[in-house]
C-alpha cells in the first residue's frame, strides 16, 4: 500500500458527521467537539427533581435501540460484522454473555454503595490523588465548556493493579477494617471485566479487517491503562444546580468503556456530534448486559470510520450508582490511523500519538 503523507498542520481536522456545517470554524482540535448546552434560566423550587433537565435542555428523540452483540456466539465472523456496524452507526452497543457474573457486580455495587454512604470527611481522606481515589462532587467537569461548576456525581477511580506484591500500585484503598472484602472485589471485577473488554477488542480487530490478535501483537495490552470509577448520582439537587448534569457531555478518551448501571435511567447518547440542535438519546436498561462504547483513541485510530459518541447522564429524580471501566492501550502505544481505514480520498485526519500524550492531555483538562 503506497504511503499516505499528510501535512496535518493543514489537514488535520475532526471529521464533520451529519448536519455539520462546512463553514462552521473548528475550534477544538481534540475529537469530541464541545456541546452547546441549551440551558434555561427558569427558576425552580429547592430541591428540584432532575426531570425537568428533560424539557429544558436539548432536544429529546425517544429512546435508542442500540445493537446486542452475543460474546457466547460461535460465529466469530458474524459477532464481529455487528460490532462493526454497531461502532460505525453508533458507537455504543450492548453484550450479553460476556462472562462477568451478575453476582460479582452485585457485590461491586454494594461495596459502592458502603463507600459513597461514608461521611464526606471520611470519603476526603482518600481524595482522588495520581488520577486514584475519590472525587467529590463537581470536582470534574466532563464537558469543558459547561457553564457549570462542574458534575453533580461523585466519583471513585482504581488505576491499573500493580504486581502482586503491589509496589507498583497507586491506588488508594479504603481500609481494610472496615472495608474487608473491597480491595478483592474491586481486583476480581476488574479482571473479569478486563478479560472482556480484550475479547471485544479482539471483535473490533477482526470487524477492521486486522488480525483477532491485533491489539496484542502491537503490544497496546502488555501493560494496559485500565481506571475502573465507580459512580454516585444523587436523587435531588438544590436550586442553584439547575440544568446541571449528573456527568455532562463528554465521549470517553480511550479505547473501549464497558459500563453497568443499577438500571436507573438517566444515561443518553448523541449519534450526531455537530448537529444543531443536538439529538439526545435515552439509552435503556438491558438486565444482564453491559453496555459498550467506543472512545475517542479508537475514533482516531479509524480515522472517524468507528464514532465515539457523545453521551452524558441526566438524573430522573432517584439516585443513580454505576461502574465504568476504561480499556485503554499501554501509554506508549502510538495510535496512528489504520491502514484499512483511510486511502488517497480520505487521508488521516489525526496526526500520531501515543496513548499517554492523549489521555493524559483529556485527563488533565477535566479537572479545574
Ligand atoms: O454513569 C453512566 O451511565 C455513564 C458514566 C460515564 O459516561 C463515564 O464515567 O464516562
Ligand atoms: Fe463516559
Amino acid at each position: 500500500m503506497r504511503a499516505i503523507v499528510v501535512d496535518f498542520a493543514i489537514k488535520f481536522r475532526p471529521k464533520p458527521r451529519g448536519d455539520f456545517s462546512p463553514d462552521r470554524p473548528i475550534d477544538d482540535a481534540i475529537p469530541g467537539t464541545t456541546p452547546r448546552q441549551q440551558i434555561s434560566n427558569t427558576s425552580v423550587p429547592l430541591l428540584l427533581n432532575w426531570r425537568r433537565q428533560r424539557s429544558d435542555t436539548g432536544a429529546m428523540a425517544g429512546s435508542v435501540d442500540l445493537p446486542l452483540v452475543d460474546l457466547a456466539s460461535p460465529d466469530l465472523r458474524a459477532a464481529a460484522a455487528s460490532v462493526r456496524q454497531a461502532c460505525v452507526e453508533h458507537g455504543f452497543f450492548y453484550v450479553t454473555n460476556h462472562g462477568v457474573d451478575a453476582a460479582l457486580v452485585e457485590a461491586v455495587f454494594a461495596e459502592s454503595r458502603r463507600f459513597f454512604g461514608l461521611p464526606m470527611e471520611e470519603k476526603m481522606k482518600l481524595q482522588r490523588t495520581n488520577h486514584r481515589g475519590y472525587t467529590p462532587p463537581y470536582a470534574e467537569k466532563l464537558d469543558a465548556s459547561s457553564e457549570f461548576t462542574g458534575d453533580l456525581k461523585e466519583s471513585f477511580y482504581i488505576g491499573p493493579i500493580g504486581d502482586s506484591d503491589m509496589q507498583n500500585d497507586l491506588n488508594q484503598w479504603p481500609s481494610e477494617e472496615r472495608f474487608p472484602s473491597w480491595k478483592e472485589t474491586m481486583k476480581l471485577y476488574i479482571a473479569t471485566v478486563l478479560d472482556t473488554g480484550t475479547r471485544i477488542l479482539s471483535l473490533i480487530a477482526l470487524g477492521l479487517d486486522l488480525d483477532a490478535e491485533f491489539f496484542h501483537k502491537i503490544g497496546a495490552l502488555d501493560c494496559p491503562s485500565t481506571f475502573l470509577r465507580l459512580l454516585h448520582y444523587p436523587a435531588e439537587v438544590n436550586e442553584s444546580d439547575s440544568g446541571n448534569y449528573g456527568a455532562s457531555a463528554h465521549s470517553d478518551y480511550g479505547a473501549i468503556t464497558l459500563l453497568v448501571t443499577d438500571g436507573t435511567p438517566g444515561l443518553q447518547i448523541c449519534r450526531e456530534k455537530d448537529r444543531d440542535p443536538q439529538l439526545w438519546e435515552d439509552v435503556h436498561h438491558v438486565d444482564g448486559a453491559l453496555i459498550v462504547n467506543i472512545g475517542d483513541l479508537l475514533e482516531r485510530w479509524t480515522n472517524c470510520v468507528f464514532r465515539s459518541t457523545l453521551h452524558r447522564v441526566v438524573a430522573v429524580g432517584k439516585e443513580r450508582y454505576s461502574v465504568a471501566f476504561f480499556l485503554d492501550p499501554n501509554y506508549d502505544t502510538l495510535v496512528e490511523c489504520l491502514e484499512s481505514c483511510c486511502s488517497e480520498a480520505d487521508p488521516p485526519r489525526f496526526p500520531p500519538i501515543t496513548s499517554g500524550e492523549y489521555i493524559t492531555g483529556r485527563i488533565n483538562s477535566t479537572y479545574k
